[in-house]
């Protein structure tokens, strides 16, 4: 692999499990700097007593299969920690470069689903900062992307929530690849070189509430979203 490091590059075992559905991946991409969080990285900062990248893996535990996890190769001890005991096999798709932005963060995490799974393995990505993800809306998404490459909810008719979409690995990977080469920055410029489904605010309310779309940035946010835990 030229940009990233991922584990069992060779070893593709195709989509189809042995009761013959089809594997789902979560991807949780956590390269950024946690800049406007402070001098600590936002992923394993512990969220009422837990690693904010556990919340979100454990929320994801049920309706998916396996995790690959796009990080640093500076942050993946601590990450690893974090992850430890982890119902579902893990694996870890390192940067080569750090901080090429998100976009390259789903490319390098869902060319890790693309190296264990095959190019048409299905992935629900986050961000490591989305705590209140709904797995209903996950399984919903999933669903939608079936029969594309692509399920991608779209709030107010206008923003498209692509670190909380599904996508087929290779092509999306191929898409952002071609976007970086570009030296195209909007996250959403590969989407539109897919085929690709967008579940509209109403659709994506009815299996999840507003929270599922939350990103937590700053401190104060992060301890607001504490108390919530309880
Ligand atoms: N691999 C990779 N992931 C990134 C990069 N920048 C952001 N991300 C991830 O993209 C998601 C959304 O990014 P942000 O909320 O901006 O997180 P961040 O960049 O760490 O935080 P800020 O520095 O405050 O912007 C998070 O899961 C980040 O870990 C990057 O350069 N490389
Ligand atoms: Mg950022």
């Amino acid at each position: 692999m030229d940009e990233a490091t991922v584990e069992g590059s060779g070893t593709t075992e195709g989509t189809e499990d042995s009761n013959g559905a089809e594997r789902r991946y979560a991807v949780v991409i956590a390269g950024g700097r946690s800049t406007r969080f402070g001098d600590s990285d936002k992923a394993v900062a512990p969220l009422a007593g837990t690693p904010m990248i556990r919340r979100v893996a454990d929320r994801l535990a049920g309706v998916t299969d396996r995790l690959v996890v796009n990080c640093r190769p500076d942050q993946r001890e601590a990450i690893a920690d974090a992850l430890a005991g982890y119902p579902n096999p893990v694996r870890y798709a390192e940067d080569e470069e750090p901080d090429l932005g998100p976009m390259a963060g789903i490319r390098t995490g869902l060319r890790g689903v693309e190296a264990w799974g095959g190019p048409d393995a299905l992935a629900f990505v986050a961000a490591c900062d989305m705590p209140f993800l709904d797995p209903g809306l996950v399984s919903h998404l999933f669903d939608r992307a079936a029969d594309r490459d692509a399920a991608v909810p779209r709030l107010d008719d206008e923003w498209f929530q692509t670190t909380h979409a599904v996508y087929r690995a290779g092509p999306m990977a191929d898409a952002c690849d071609a976007a970086l080469a570009e030296g195209e920055g909007k996250i959403i410029a590969p989407l539109f070189e897919l085929d690709h489904a967008v579940v509209e605010e109403d659709e994506a309310l009815r299996y999840a509430d507003e929270s599922t779309f939350e990103n937590l940035n700053t401190r104060k946010e992060f301890e607001a979203a504490a108390e919530r835990f309880g």
